[in-house]
C-alpha cells in the first residue's frame, strides 16, 4: 500500500508531526483551560525538544512529514487558498464587518503566512482594518481567530485505518478547527490526492488518539471524554463495510483529563504486547463489536447490523479477537502513585517504532525501567516543556505509513 497502517507496531516508514510554533506562545494562565494546557510551555524549548523527538525518528529511517510544511504547500493552489479562507472566516466571533476585512486580507496573505494565521490565530490588536462593533468592543487580546496549541498532538486529528484516512471529529472547541486542515492536507495535497476517506468532521464524535490498531483487522477505540459510543458506532460500520476491521473492541475509559483517550492508558510495544496503567487495567472491559449482516429495506437498499458481544476483560476479548492466546502486558507502575504520576506524564503513551522498539518521555524511570526489563528497546526523548499539553510521543505523531505486519 502507498500509505497507511494495519496495526500499532510495524516498522514506522512515514509520520506526520507538528513543530510547535507562534501557536504555544497564545498560551497564558487565563486562556491555557481553556485550550487544554495544564501550564505556559517555554516555546523554544519545547521546540528543541521536538527537533529532537523528529531527529530520533529520523536516526531510524522514519520519514518526517510536517503538517505545517505539508498546508503551506497545499495553499500554493488558489483553490485551496479559498477553501481555507472561507472556511476560517466562518467563525462566529468575527462579525460581518470584520469577516468581509479578512476575507481581503488573507486571500493577499502568501502561502506560509496563512499557515501562520490558520495556526496561531488572530489577535483584535494585530488586525489592521474591519474595524467596528467587533473590533472595539471585544478586548485588544481576545482572539477574532483562535490559536490551536493542540496542533501539535497529531494523532487525534486524523487517523490512518489500512490504506485509507479517517479525518477526526474532535470534541473540545478549542480542537475543532485543527480537522479543517488536515482535511484539507488529505483532500487537496498532490501526495495525497485521491487518499480514500472515512469518517469526518461532521461525523459522531472519534477522536484518533482514541482509536489503536491492535492488529490487521482488529482494532480499539476507547470511549470516555472525546470519543463517543455513537462515535465508534458510526466509525465501526464504516470499517466494516471498507472490510478495514472484522473486530471492533469498544473500550470504556473514565471521563477525565487524566485518561481523555485510550492512548493515555495503554499503547502496544510488539504484537503481543502492551504498557498499561496498573491502576485501571483489571477493570479495563472491551465490548466486541462485529458486523452481523444487513437489514432489507422496501427500496432495496441495506445497512449494517451490528453484534455487540457482552463487556468482557480488555485484555481477554483483544487476545481472541486477535487470534492469539494472551496479549501480554507490563505495568506502568507496581506501586499506585508511582504509576499515576508516571501516567499523568504520559508513561503509556508510547509510539512503537518497530516491534519490541519504542518513544518514550525520558522522565518515566519506572515506566522505561519496566519496559527494557521486558526487552523492549526504549529511545528516550526529553518532554518537560512538550508534556505540559498532556501528550506523548504517540499523541504527537500520526503514522502515515508503517510497514503491515
Ligand atoms: N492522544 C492524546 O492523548 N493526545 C493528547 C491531547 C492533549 C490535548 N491538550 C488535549 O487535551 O486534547
Amino acid at each position: 500500500m502507498a500509505h497507511g497502517a494495519d496495526s500499532e507496531v510495524g516498522r514506522l516508514r512515514t509520520v506526520m508531526l507538528h513543530r510547535p510554533g507562534p501557536e504555544l506562545s497564545r498560551l497564558t494562565p487565563r486562556n491555557n483551560d481553556r485550550l487544554l494546557f495544564d501550564g505556559i510551555p517555554w516555546v523554544a524549548r519545547a521546540q528543541d525538544e521536538h527537533d529532537a523527538f523528529a531527529q530520533a525518528l529520523r536516526d531510524r529511517d522514519v520519514e518526517v512529514l510536517y503538517l505545517t510544511e505539508l498546508l503551506t504547500e497545499t495553499l500554493t493552489d488558489e483553490t485551496s487558498r479559498q477553501i481555507a479562507v472561507d472556511t476560517v472566516i466562518r467563525g462566529l466571533e468575527l462579525g460581518d464587518t470584520m469577516r468581509h476585512y479578512l476575507r481581503g486580507f488573507l486571500a493577499e496573505a502568501t502561502p506560509a503566512d496563512l499557515t501562520t494565521y490558520l495556526t496561531a490565530g488572530i489577535r483584535n490588536d494585530e488586525v489592521r482594518g474591519g474595524f467596528g462593533l467587533v473590533t472595539s468592543l471585544l478586548a485588544s487580546d481576545a482572539f477574532l481567530v483562535d490559536p490551536l496549541p493542540n496542533l501539535l498532538f497529531t494523532r487525534d486529528s486524523s487517523v490512518w485505518v489500512r490504506d485509507r484516512v479517517a479525518i477526526t471529529s474532535l470534541t473540545m472547541p478549542a480542537r475543532k478547527r485543527e480537522t479543517e486542515l488536515t482535511e484539507l492536507i488529505y483532500t487537496r495535497h498532490p501526495r495525497f490526492v485521491g487518499t480514500p476517506r472515512i469518517h469526518g468532521a461532521h461525523y459522531e464524535h472519534v477522536e484518533g488518539g482514541d482509536v489503536l490498531l491492535l492488529s490487521p483487522g482488529v482494532v480499539a477505540v476507547g470511549v470516555g471524554e472525546r470519543t463517543t459510543p455513537a462515535g465508534v458506532e458510526r466509525i465501526a460500520r464504516q470499517m466494516f463495510d471498507q472490510d478495514l476491521a472484522h473486530t471492533v473492541l469498544a473500550v470504556p475509559i473514565a471521563q477525565e483529563r487524566a485518561t481523555m483517550h485510550l492512548d493515555t492508558i495503554c499503547t502496544m510495544v510488539d504484537v503481543d504486547l502492551m504498557v498499561v496503567y496498573e491502576n485501571v487495567a483489571d477493570s479495563l472491559v472491551a465490548y466486541a463489536v462485529t458486523p452481523a449482516g444487513l437489514t432489507e429495506s422496501p427500496d432495496g437498499s441495506g445497512s449494517m447490523l451490528l453484534d455487540v458481544a457482552p463487556a468482557r476483560p480488555f485484555l481477554e476479548a483483544a487476545a481472541d479477537a486477535m487470534g492469539l492466546d494472551k496479549v501480554h502486558r507490563i505495568a506502568t507502575g507496581l506501586d499506585p502513585v508511582e504509576a499515576e504520576r508516571e501516567q499523568w506524564d504520559d508513561g503509556n503513551n508510547t509510539l512503537a517504532l518497530a516491534p519490541r522498539v519504542a518513544v518514550a518521555y525520558e522522565r518515566n524511570d519506572g515506566t522505561n525501567a519496566r519496559l527494557e526489563d521486558a526487552g523492549i528497546e526504549v529511545v528516550r526523548i526529553a518532554g518537560s516543556e512538550l508534556g505540559s499539553g498532556r501528550g506523548g510521543p504517540r499523541c504527537m505523531s500520526c503514522p502515515i505509513e508503517r510497514d503491515p505486519l
